[in-house]
């Protein structure tokens, strides 16, 4: 969940949430043997998508691999050599049309694959709970499940076990095993943002609630616990194209905007600190709660400003405002997701209602509660999950 969007590409601060949605990546590398005979391949099967990409080793070293791998240590950026040859590799693939968004994955897999393993042969599948393209991040939670499970099958990340509340096989990693994720999801993330501020990936793989202004995270411990209504427009839209139309606002009224990125900084500044205060009474609670509404009112107007709304999400904040219920847009906006504060004391029936009044208009409604687990690997085949919402 995400609250201050866009402005942080400007340097404003944000602050984001990960939710008890994830994507899992699993990965198996195939015998060496095959490549010598020419015959190995390296596979990749989105499975909510019905979907299966093959490519033979042989051509991925040919395409791509003039100079040796460097080595995962650290994470190199796409160059633009290197990214005009994944296009011709996916160019000789028949993305079905309805589907050409996926190239942008596909594109930050390759890439991701191929830096970190070399031309390995291998077959990874990867599966998502989190709705694609509709402001919940799942770009970023895509490329950190991704570099995490090539990273550990690299030897470069590895679980320290303790405890996760995921269940059963999943291990927790160290945190400067978290901090090599993060630092490869933000190359993949590139690739399919444009200019990504880095929020998404390392929410993603750090969890619970962070602020993150310029690079730098803060961990923020949520004193009581927030529940909030999302609600999917299902109107898709493509963060890099909307990231862009801002830019675009900003360099067409500079002192204009630099004002609204300004106002949304004091808007995180201030949702972090009421975040971290502790509410012992429901009076205490109540209050917390109204301030923390009227900071999203805020934020959303601000994001208007930008012109990143969307009928769909001005119905969506139409709907919510009958019930006294405040929403803003998440994510990149243009359609996507709207998150609603569901207030401690709002009745389950008027919850109902709200959401049935919703449903009825074609949306989708999901509840989260705020806080979610980060990068963690299953052993026994590298799988691994993580969640995140903006
Ligand atoms: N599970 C996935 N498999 C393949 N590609 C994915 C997956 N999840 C995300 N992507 C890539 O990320 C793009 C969506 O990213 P983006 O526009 O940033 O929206 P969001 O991050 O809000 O979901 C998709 O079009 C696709 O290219
Ligand atoms: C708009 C932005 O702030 C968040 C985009 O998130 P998403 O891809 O819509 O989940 C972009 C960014 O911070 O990189
Ligand atoms: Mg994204």
């Amino acid at each position: 969940m995400e609250v201050c969007e866009h402005a942080v590409v400007h340097g404003s601060a944000a602050v984001a949430a990960a939710i008890d949605l994830y994507t899992r990546c699993s990965l198996r590398l195939l015998p060496l043997a095959d490549d010598e005979a020419g015959a190995a391949v390296l596979e990749l099967d989105l499975r909510d998508h019905g979907l299966t990409f093959s490519w033979p080793c042989a051509r991925l070293h040919e395409a791509l691999l003039t100079e040796e791998v460097a080595g995962a240590q650290e994470a190199r950026p796409c160059s633009p050599d290197r990214m005009a040859s994944i296009a011709r590799l996916l160019e000789e693939h028949e993305i079905p049309e309805a589907k050409v968004w996926l190239s942008a994955g596909l594109s930050a897999f390759l890439f991701l694959y191929t830096s970190i393993l070399g031309c390995r042969p291998g077959k990874v599948t990867v599966s998502s709970d989190l709705p694609m393209g509709s402001g919940l991040g799942s770009s970023a939670a895509f490329c950190v499940s991704m570099s995490g499970a090539l990273l550990t099958a690299a030897g470069m990340v590895a679980a320290v076990g303790g405890i996760s509340s995921k269940g059963t096989g999943w291990e927790l990693v160290g945190k400067d095993d978290l901090e090599l994720v993060n630092q490869w999801a933000f190359q993949g993330e590139k690739i399919i943002h444009g200019k990504p501020s880095g929020i998404d990936n390392t929410v993603s793989t750090f969890g619970s609630m962070i602020k993150f202004k310029k690079g730098e995270l803060t961990n923020l411990k949520s004193r009581n616990p927030i529940k909030m209504l999302i609600t999917d427009t299902r109107v898709g839209r493509n963060t890099k194209a909307l990231v862009a139309g801002v830019f675009e606002r900003a360099s067409r009224h500079s002192d204009a905007m630099a004002s609204v990125f300004h106002a949304v900084n004091s808007i995180s500044e201030e949702v972090s600190s009421l975040v971290e205060l502790a509410a012992n009474d429901e009076i205490a609670i109540t209050s917390k709660e109204e301030k923390l509404a009227e900071l999203m009112e805020m934020n959303q107007g601000l994001l208007q400003c930008m012109g990143v709304s969307h009928s769909s999400i001005e119905t969506v904040l139409r709907t919510t405002l009958k019930f006294n219920l405040v929403s803003k847009l998440t994510g990149a906006g243009g359609g996507g997701c709207v998150l609603t504060l569901i207030p401690t004391l709002l009745s389950n029936l008027v919850l109902e209602k709200v959401i049935a009044e919703l449903e009825s208009q074609s949306f989708r409604c999901f509840i989260v509660e705020v806080g979610g687990q980060g990068f963690q690997v299953c052993q026994g085949g590298c799988s691994c999950f993580n969640g995140d919402v903006v």
